[in-house]
């Protein structure tokens, strides 16, 4: 298995290298060369399935001889110690929850994989990485505890200032060690700007190995699949068609997704809920690509503007606006919208939701209005209390601290302030 780069697919590199380097020399987003369907066999017996036996048999095809069977066995059995349970609220609506982790956020299992992968391929060589990643809210905080102590390699986390919520911010603010944390004066997307400006910057790159550890990168992405396997798993026996609804900001989640479908996982359809930032809900009805600058909101780590994977998204439909129309609708929604729903599920069902996870359910009901009958699962892509100040407000409830998020609760934020592209520059070469 080879990864071309999305913007000229001449030069294909495996899966070793598509992983050092994050994105491609001609700055495209690396895209598996082909996506080969699981057997039905694999299908009809997922249910005996472990959660590691299902992710192995996933993600092998993408990673090839690249990382010796018996060791990536090792790194998923490593990574893949929590739940994902799928919890009824209504008939017919359920929700996924990707919280359980270490940072309890969707982003986890990608970040964790992804620094096994680095770890394994720079074993025995004494150079030195730097991993850049922007985040909008989770994603930091996830790959902070990633790759913390991880030998060879450093790292380096641009947010925006004031856009995130306060637990975000500790999580990715206080591990210190191989671990910074620049506090960009601007939005998700000057981060983002930011990062792949550095990765263009000869003069920088001739002085350092750069990748990045958002989900434009391959391992940072693809095992993101596993949770729509782990939920068919669970649903399976239900017996009806599957819609998934999914909080969207930067998109490479929902393409996990598709790419689960492509391996041959029945999905009836796929819903991608934003907040207001709704470039890809546009698209949806316009057939025009408008990115725009990103507004903040209560479900800030999908205040994104101009989502990477959207481009990953509207390659495995080859662009075919129609055929894109058929498998995915779009809906975005307001903050105020946001703690209505909140509030709704937890009184109709007791449930705790997120803000996240409260537009993802928004998008599963609104699909459902003209779709009944289908059995609806939305993402909780985080858990409640990294919004505790959304949550008392929009419910007077308090969430009790899980133990991961305690252990930050204490320790001092330290972060860099920057706003421009030359201080992130001078701060990766000190100067
Ligand atoms: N929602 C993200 C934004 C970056 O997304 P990624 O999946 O590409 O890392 C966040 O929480 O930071």
């Amino acid at each position: 298995m080879k990864f071309y780069s999305l913007n000229s697919q001449a030069q294909k590199v495996p899966f070793k290298e598509a992983v050092i380097a994050g994105i491609a020399p001609d700055k495209g987003l690396y895209f598996p060369e082909f996506i080969e369907p699981l057997p039905d066999s694999f299908f009809e017996r997922i249910e005996e399935l472990s959660n590691t036996e299902i992710a192995f048999n996933a993600i092998h095809q993408f990673v090839s001889d690249d990382i010796p069977n018996d060791k990536l066995k090792e790194i998923l059995t490593k990574i893949l110690d929590f739940d994902f349970p799928v919890v009824e609220i209504e008939d017919n609506v359920a929700t996924l929850e990707l919280f359980h982790g270490p940072t309890m956020a969707f982003k986890d299992v990608g970040a964790r994989f992804m620094a096994h992968c680095l770890g394994y391929f720079s074993e025995g060589e004494n150079s030195q990485v730097t991993v850049l990643v922007a985040t909008s809210g989770d994603t930091g905080g996830a790959v902070a505890n990633g790759f913390l102590g991880v030998d060879g390699v450093k790292v380096v986390i641009l947010y925006p200032s004031g856009k995130v919520s306060d637990i975000q911010e500790r999580q990715l603010t206080t591990l210190g060690q191989n671990i910074t944390a620049l506090r960009v004066d601007g939005t998700f997307d000057d981060c983002q700007k930011m990062v792949k400006a550095a990765f263009l910057d000869k003069d920088l790159l001739a002085h350092m190995k750069l990748t990045s550890a958002n989900s434009i990168n391959v391992a940072r992405w693809l095992p993101q699949l596993f949770y729509f396997l782990f939920a068919y798993k669970q649903a399976k026996s239900k017996g009806k068609e599957i819609v998934f609804s999914v909080p969207s900001g930067n998109f490479g989640n929902i393409c996990a997704g598709i790419v689960a479908q492509k391996l041959g996982m029945p999905v009836k359809h796929f819903v991608a809920a934003t907040n207001i930032n709704d470039t890809v809900p546009e698209f949806m009805k316009t057939g025009e690509y408008r990115p725009k600058a990103s507004s903040a909101t209560i479900s800030n780590a999908m205040d994104v503007g101009d989502p990477s994977n959207f481009v990953r998204i509207r390659h495995l439909y080859q662009d075919d606006f129609e055929l894109l129309g058929k498998n995915l609708s779009s809906y975005s929604f307001s903050d105020a919208e946001t703690k209505k729903a909140l509030s709704h599920i937890h009184k109709t069902s007791g449930y705790l939701a997120d803000p996240h996870g409260a537009v993802g359910y928004l998008g599963l009901k609104k699909y459902q209005e003209n779709n009944p009958n289908n059995y609806g699962i939305f993402l909780e892509t985080a858990h409640p209390v990294k919004f505790l100040p959304v949550v008392r407000k929009a419910l007077g409830i308090v969430p009790e601290i899980p133990p991961q998020i305690q252990k930050v609760m204490d320790k001092e934020k330290k972060s860099i302030p920057i706003k421009v592209y030359d201080e992130l520059k001078r701060y990766l070469l000190g100067r």
